[in-house]
């Protein structure tokens, strides 16, 4: 109920007395009518009928101490009845969007906290972690702000900060299927993201973090909400469900803190996703990169959890197993209102050509049957046997190949 009120602007705590009159007068429509056409819903037709009722008079001396006790109690009802609903149903939503300077004042002080962004940009996203990770206080001995945040991408392909996007993914595919590119700034392999896949972020001091802590929680809560999961770590602390990848993990570590981000599939569009991360190359070339290459592996979705049931439960489990002494808070945030200078210059940086396609390890290709041996240095042609071509931006190049050789 709180998404749908905050979804239409309907929030109490945000829009005020207009959107609670509008509010009410919409349940009290709708809530009429049904009950008129089926008496079994008379019931919770009257529950809805006297929480959306004010109970003033319409005496004008009386009138602003009773309509602040009714907002109140009308409040009061809302804030249980969302509860409830959130309880019901593990929507993982918090009632609380904040502002930018109530995000500054959050991660600048110490504790824990979990934070769900409510934006699908990637862009904004990872710029938001890339926030909240450098402005967490650093860590002295035994402090350790654990923090948690959820987002959900629009469609893309992340590619880890030291990886050759060439040798990674498609960029003719990517283009044609609406994929956005980014270069995050932690390593790891390249991901593909849409709206059926969630990603959590967990940030804990440098002298707590290890990689599989976090997964190993995650697979502990998902499989005890339900044993049928068989959720399992592999090695390489990805998780997995019959012999199937369903998510991907990728850490950074900096100013005595930690972050460790993973992916997961819950009901993500794979057949979109097939190709994508298969770049084709004339059969003779040959690559040498000191960069991270992916480790490909067989992706599936969970399937049975949809995004919302999946933060809800994480965000639950991590408030009682990482409570200390008050309740962790549950907080969401926006690009519309949670934004401030440093996210958009993260932002920008993420969207920069400089970033994407001039940054990155260096690289050589060899095309045998042409006689043509190139050496790439930040996305442009460092040295190459064929002069001409030195200077000339690499995917240039890759995309004309055959006017080039
Ligand atoms: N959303 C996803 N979740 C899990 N695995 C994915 C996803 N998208 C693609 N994959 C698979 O993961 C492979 C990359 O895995 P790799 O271990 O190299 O990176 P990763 O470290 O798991 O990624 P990340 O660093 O973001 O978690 C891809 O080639 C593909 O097989």
């Amino acid at each position: 109920m709180s998404v749908i009120l905050r979804n239409f602007g309907l929030s109490p705590r945000y829009t005020g007395q207009r959107s609670l009159v509008c509010c009410t007068t919409l349940f009290h429509t709708s809530t009429k009518l049904r009950k008129d056409t089926d008496d079994k819903y008379h019931d919770i037709n009257s529950m809805y009928e006297n929480m959306f009722t004010p109970m003033y008079n319409h005496s004008p001396i009386n009138r602003r101490e009773s309509e602040d006790k009714a907002n109140t109690s009308l409040e009061d009802d809302i804030n249980d009845f969302n509860k409830d609903m959130h309880d019901i149903y593990n929507i993982g939503f918090s009632k609380e969007t904040l502002s930018a300077s109530q995000l500054k004042d959050i991660v600048k002080a110490k504790g824990r906290f979990v934070l769900q962004s409510l934006s699908t940009n990637p862009y904004y996203n990872l710029a938001l972690e890339n926030y909240m990770f450098t402005n967490t206080p650093k860590t002295k001995k035994g402090f350790d702000s654990c923090r948690l945040l959820f987002y959900i991408n629009n469609k893309c392909a992340v590619i880890g900060k030291n990886q050759n996007l060439w040798q990674e993914v498609d960029l003719a595919q990517l283009k044609s299927k609406n994929f956005k590119l980014l270069r995050r700034f932690s390593g790891g392999g390249t991901v593909l993201h849409d709206l059926g896949n969630v990603n959590y972020s967990f940030l804990t001091s440098r002298d707590k973090f290890d990689t599989k802590f976090f997964n190993k929680k995650v697979i502990e809560w998902l499989n005890s909400s339900n044993p049928e999961l068989k959720l399992e770590l592999n090695d390489r602390g990805d998780i997995i469900q019959n012999g199937f990848k369903v998510s991907g993990s990728a850490y950074k570590i900096a100013g005595g803190k930690a972050y460790h981000h993973a992916t997961m599939l819950l009901n993500s569009n794979l057949e979109q996703f097939s190709g994508l991360l298969e770049p084709s190359f004339p059969r003779d070339m040959e690559w040498e990169s000191s960069g991270v290459h992916s480790v490909k592996s067989k992706i599936k979705n969970i399937g049975t959890i949809n995004p919302g049931q999946f933060i809800g439960l994480v965000s639950e489990n991590f408030q009682k197993s990482f409570k200390v002494d008050k309740n962790i808070p549950i907080y969401a945030c926006d690009e519309s209102i949670t934004i401030n200078d440093e996210i958009k210059d993260a932002m920008n940086s993420l969207r920069s050509d400089n970033w994407k396609y001039f940054s990155g390890p260096k690289f050589s290709i060899k095309l045998k049957d042409k006689n043509l041996k190139i050496q790439v240095v930040k996305g442009m042609v460092y040295e190459c046997n064929k002069k001409k071509l030195i200077g000339l931006e690499f995917n240039d190049f890759l995309k004309n190949i055959d006017s080039y050789t």
